[in-house]
């Protein structure tokens, strides 16, 4: 069955949402079908202008807004989120802390789940973030897909990507690098994996 798979996340200077991109090519070679879903911004114009951001704003906002409601019409959904102090930003905690009433419809319950991030230094906190925004999924009673070593790259990456889902090593800061090999492997292979997981649960 092809399954609908939502991919939200959260991106202030455009990284991420390249990872959600490569990670949505990997649904469709699953079979599956990806809305990508940008989760609400916090940081005023200015705020992201200083922080020179606006560039990679203006290409985000072709992005549909993420919607509460929609969540429940997923098969599954991958969440990213930029690393921020080791965890996820506030961007995308505001997000998930509104989906208390589909936690208590169960509305989420037996859906696949993943996650994904980024870091602009190597041992920054790629694990710990997915990790941390794991705990959404347990709550929730969702089915959490994991890497593994499936796709060699997770062995083999010197930058982003492991076991624990992919992430994007942006050590150039607000400017865009441009994804690793091994980053792109590892997003497409989650993707398609994922897909073909959930596929089978909604089957
Ligand atoms: C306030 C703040 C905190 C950050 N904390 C970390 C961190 O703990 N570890 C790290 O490696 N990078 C950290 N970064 C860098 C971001 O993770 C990196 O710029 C981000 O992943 C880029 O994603 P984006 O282009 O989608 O916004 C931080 C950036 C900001 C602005």
């Amino acid at each position: 069955m092809s399954a609908d798979i939502g991919i939200i996340f959260h991106s202030m200077y455009g990284h991420t949402h390249d990872l959600a991109e490569q990670i949505a090519a990997g649904v469709e070679k699953g079979e599956g079908k990806p809305q990508l879903r940008r989760v609400p911004e916090l940081m005023s114009e200015g705020q992201l202008a200083d922080a020179g951001a606006a560039q990679a704003q203006d290409a985000l906002s072709t992005v549909p807004l993420a919607t509460i409601d929609e969540l429940a019409e997923f098969d599954g959904i991958i969440f990213g989120s930029p690393t921020r102090f080791g965890n996820r930003t506030s961007q995308m905690s505001s997000f998930l802390d509104q989906t208390g009433p589909l936690w208590a419809s169960g509305a989420l319950v037996g859906k696949t789940a993943g996650f994904f991030t980024g870091a602009s230094t190597m041992h920054g906190g790629f694990e710990s973030t997915i990790l941390t925004m794991s705990t959404f999924a347990y709550h929730h009673g969702m089915l959490i897909v994991p890497m593994g070593y499936s796709d060699d790259a997770a062995s083999k990456t010197r930058s982003g990507g492991g076991p624990y889902g992919p992430s994007h090593w942006s050590p150039q800061g607000e400017e865009k690098d441009g994804l690793s090999e091994h980053e792109i492997s590892i997003a497409n292979s989650y993707g398609r994996f994922f897909a073909e997981v959930t596929g089978k649960l909604a089957a």
